[in-house]
């Protein structure tokens, strides 16, 4: 079908969903660690733990256990067939080849990670994908991986747009967020030894496709630092006329599909009262829906070397097939009878590693084809 997705939850009918295969490792690096600086804490105090023996220089790689890549491949294997039985057709990225090494550009060398959070590197508006410039230098090169998908959307008659390419030097990241966050005490140190590079050049535009909030013609943007406000300029710009683009300032470090999600129009998922009072007048008007808080036995135990890269919130992070069913985690029986008690259909699957891989099941997917999906202004009284 053509391309059409102005919304989160308009009835499903395609949509990628990531792929694991060979996610062997994270690599710590500067551009990795900013980007999970809010999530990390412990593993940043404990740093030296994560760092490969005999590593050198400012990067060093975190194994993931075998068990943990082969019970997610398991779940997302599950969730394609759930999905497929839902009446939902299923387009899978290329899968990371294991004789992929690193990646080289004129300023940096990284590795790769396989296409799995596909909610990150692009977004849809309508009949267009836009491909956002990363934020992780190890997922630079993410979307090739979803060319023959982006290729066959073209073909189709769908718009295909990539938003300007960072150099990524050290020097491109703002750092203010982290900054700010151990100024006011946070347990967390500051990312700090940035290194200077030839091709310095200042802030560059970086910004994830999951740090936005699609509502039909309007879409919200969280805004924390220079690199995020560049790219939704960029968005802005390019979308005038057709998307009216309002910003967030800091609901979140980065993305905020776990923090809060639309369900239908009018109704939010959202992570706490507090955030609730952080959301824009246009937002506060709508009813919104607190899930319950995360107990410890929703989440499996790990080791002190398992790097753990999400909030214990992660799990807000669902994904509509439709304006009343809702696939959520077979982990948090809660938060679908909160949801079953507001009336929708509550379909469960099994994903176990969320933490671990950096997504739950609205990070690995991408909406590409919702019925009846249209510009619509949600926002007016
Ligand atoms: N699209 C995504 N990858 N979203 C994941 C957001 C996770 C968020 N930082 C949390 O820890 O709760």
């Amino acid at each position: 079908m053509l391309l059409n997705s102005y919304d989160s939850w308009s009835p499903l009918r395609e949509v990628v969903l990531g792929s694991a295969d060979n996610y062997t490792s994270h690599e710590r690096e500067l551009s990795f660690d900013l980007f999970f600086h809010d999530e990390t804490p412990y593993s940043r105090i404990y740093y030296p733990r994560h760092v490969t023996p005999g590593a050198t220089g400012h990067r060093a790689r975190s194994p993931i256990k075998q068990q943990y890549l082969e019970e997610l491949r398991e779940d997302v294997e599950e969730m394609a067939e759930v999905l497929t039985r839902l009446s939902v057709t299923v387009h899978r990225p290329l899968p990371l080849d294991a004789t992929t090494g690193e990646v080289r550009t004129p300023a940096f060398s990284a590795a790769v990670v396989p296409p799995l959070n596909v909610r990150d590197n692009s977004i849809v508006f309508g009949d267009e994908i836009i491909e956002t410039p990363p934020l992780v230098r190890s997922r630079y090169f993410e979307t090739q991986f979803l060319k023959p998908v982006y290729a066959e959307y073209f073909r189709r008659g769908g718009r295909w747009t990539v938003m300007p390419r960072p150099l990524m030097t050290d020097a491109s990241f703002d750092l203010s967020y982290v900054a700010d966050a151990a100024d006011h005490g946070s347990l967390m140190e500051p990312i700090s030894d940035p290194q200077p590079s030839p091709y310095d050049s200042g802030f560059e535009m970086m910004i994830d496709g999951a740090q936005c909030l699609r509502l039909g013609r309007d879409v919200f943007v969280n805004v924390s630092n220079a690199n995020h406000a560049l790219g939704c300029d960029w968005l802005e710009r390019h979308l005038r006329g057709r998307f009216r683009v309002h910003r967030l300032h800091r609901l979140a470090d980065s993305h905020i599909d776990s923090t809060v999600l639309a369900l239908r129009p009018g109704l939010l998922l959202v992570r706490t009262p507090d955030v609730a009072e952080r959301l824009p007048k246009e937002l506060q008007r709508w009813d919104m829906i607190f899930p319950p808080e995360p107990e410890d036995n929703n989440f499996p135990d790990y080791d002190d070397d398992d790097l753990v890269l999400t909030s214990r919130y992660i799990d807000l992070n669902v994904l509509s097939v439709s304006p009343d069913t809702v696939l959520i985690n077979a982990a948090c029986p809660e938060l679908g009878r909160t949801l079953e008690k507001r009336g929708f259909t509550v379909v469960p699957v099994r994903h176990r590693h969320r933490r671990l891989f950096g997504g739950g099941l609205h990070c690995f997917t991408l909406d590409t084809v919702r019925e009846g999906s249209a510009p619509e202004d949600y926002l007016e009284d």
